[in-house]
């Protein structure tokens, strides 16, 4: 395996394995950290962890443990896949997961921040993170309910999580071709952990060359970009997508404005919806088998949901508190998606990060084949060995014909 990556979470991980086989690596996302050998021919191996909100000093054993698996398989580069929208609290777990990184693999090289995935509006400037032309800071990611984005100045924001100063690489030096040599200056005054601008992919491609070489890379998806070319230039991505024809159904634990609008397109198409409320699961009024059955009598791509608004949210959250909240739907959908599962669905679409990691780790995936995009930042998946096409869709992305988009395209049509 040329590239090790580690995702810290689901959706973020396909995110990125598609930019890396769109590139022409051969790439695969493992669910969680193998247990044994990766399979011959990977280039490229993403681990995917449900690290991102969780206390630091377990985002960090799970991170090492990643890193320990993939350099077992011969990886030399790392790459570390966070949210394109930086989602971290001022204890982390961006900077402290960066910190282990970099003591384990005992290196000075500089090391790249760069969250800017241009496709989706998300840029960085002057240190500073941009969704679309808001800060990050007015970007609604200030009322994130668990990593709420409150500063867009990412210097300031990394500094609170690391020991150590941050440095900055500016458009400029990119743009005047002076990258490496702004990085390597940076990490000779003792800031090695160093936040990059980077507005365009024609600056993350620079960035990717920039960095050649060195131990570890972290960012968005948007700073694989180059890698491909760089590390394994003369493959090409000889996979041929294989849908999964048979039932569908579409889950979503995501709250996120992009969701709710995809589920309200599915709704005005006529899609089936059963939206299920935290209190109906906290009563009994709703089981995972009673929405299955409802999903059984259905045509076409049945939804069930329990997204809501952000002040629907709230009520929930402070009648039945935030974690037991999250813990009852993360549960409800995973319990939902494998029963599914058995019973004869094949084409499972999941909206969220957490409700996707809790999905996919219920369903006993292993490892995951990386198939064509479905929208910027999602691809079609296929649980390898199993009949099973998935799609893992970021609250943030997607048009709103995703749902009935994605079912098409995981069936191969
Ligand atoms: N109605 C609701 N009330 C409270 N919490 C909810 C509700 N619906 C979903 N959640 C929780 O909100 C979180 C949404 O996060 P996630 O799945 O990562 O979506 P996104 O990618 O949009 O952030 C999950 O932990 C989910 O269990
Ligand atoms: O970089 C991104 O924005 C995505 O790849 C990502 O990490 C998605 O996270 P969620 O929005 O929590 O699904």
């Amino acid at each position: 395996m040329i590239l090790g990556a580690i995702g810290d979470d689901f959706t973020g991980s396909s995110d990125l394995g598609l930019t890396l086989a769109a590139g022409g690596m051969q790439t695969i996302q493992f669910v969680g950290v193998p247990d044994v050998p990766a399979p011959p021919g990977v280039e490229a191996g993403i681990v995917a962890l449900k690290s991102r909100s969780v206390p630091a000093p377990e985002a960090v054993r799970q991170s090492l443990a990643a890193l320990d698996w993939l350099r077992a398989q011969g990886c030399r580069q790392f790459l570390f896949k966070y949210c394109s929208t930086f989602d971290s609290t001022p204890e982390g777990n961006i900077g402290p997961v960066i910190e282990a990184l970099v003591e384990a693999l005992d290196t000075t090289d500089p090391v790249i921040v760069c969250p800017a995935f241009p496709a989706t509006g998300r840029t960085v400037y002057q240190g500073h993170l941009f969704v679309g032309d808001r800060l990050l800071s007015e970007s609604g990611m200030e009322r994130h309910p668990v990593t709420p984005m409150t500063d867009a100045d990412l210097r300031r924001w990394l500094a609170r999580q690391m020991r150590a100063s941050v440095g900055h690489l500016p458009l400029r030096a990119i743009r005047e071709g002076h990258a490496r040599e702004g990085l390597l200056n940076e990490a000779a005054a003792g800031r090695q952990v160093v936040v990059c601008d980077a507005v365009a992919d024609s600056d993350l491609l620079a960035l990717g060359e920039a960095g050649q070489g060195f131990a570890l890379i972290t960012g968005g998806s948007g700073i694989a970009l180059g890698l491909p070319r760089l590390l394994a230039p003369k493959r090409q991505n000889s996979e041929t997508w294989q849908g999964a024809q048979g039932a569908a159904l579409a889950l979503s634990g995501s709250c996120s404005a992009a969701t709710r609008a995809q589920i309200a397109a599915h709704a005005a198409a006529g899609g089936a919806q059963r939206k299920v409320e935290v209190a109906d699961l906290v009563e009994g009024r709703e089981t995972a088998a009673r929405a299955l059955a409802w999903a059984q009598a259905q045509d076409g791509l049945p939804l069930v949901y329990t997204s809501d608004d952000p002040a629907q949210v709230a009520v929930a959250q402070e009648r039945f508190g935030d974690a037991r909240a999250a813990s009852l739907v993360e549960g409800f959908f995973a319990e939902l998606a494998a029963a599914a599962v058995d019973t004869g669905v094949t084409r499972l679409i999941v909206a969220g990060g957490e409700t996707s990691g809790a999905v996919t780790e219920a369903l006993g995936a292993k490892a995951l084949a990386i198939g064509p995009m479905i929208d910027p930042g999602v691809p079609a998946l296929r649980v390898q060995g199993r009949p099973l096409a998935l799609a893992l869709k970021s609250g943030n992305f997607g048009a709103p014909d995703f749902f009935l988009r994605a079912a098409r395209v995981l069936e191969g049509t």
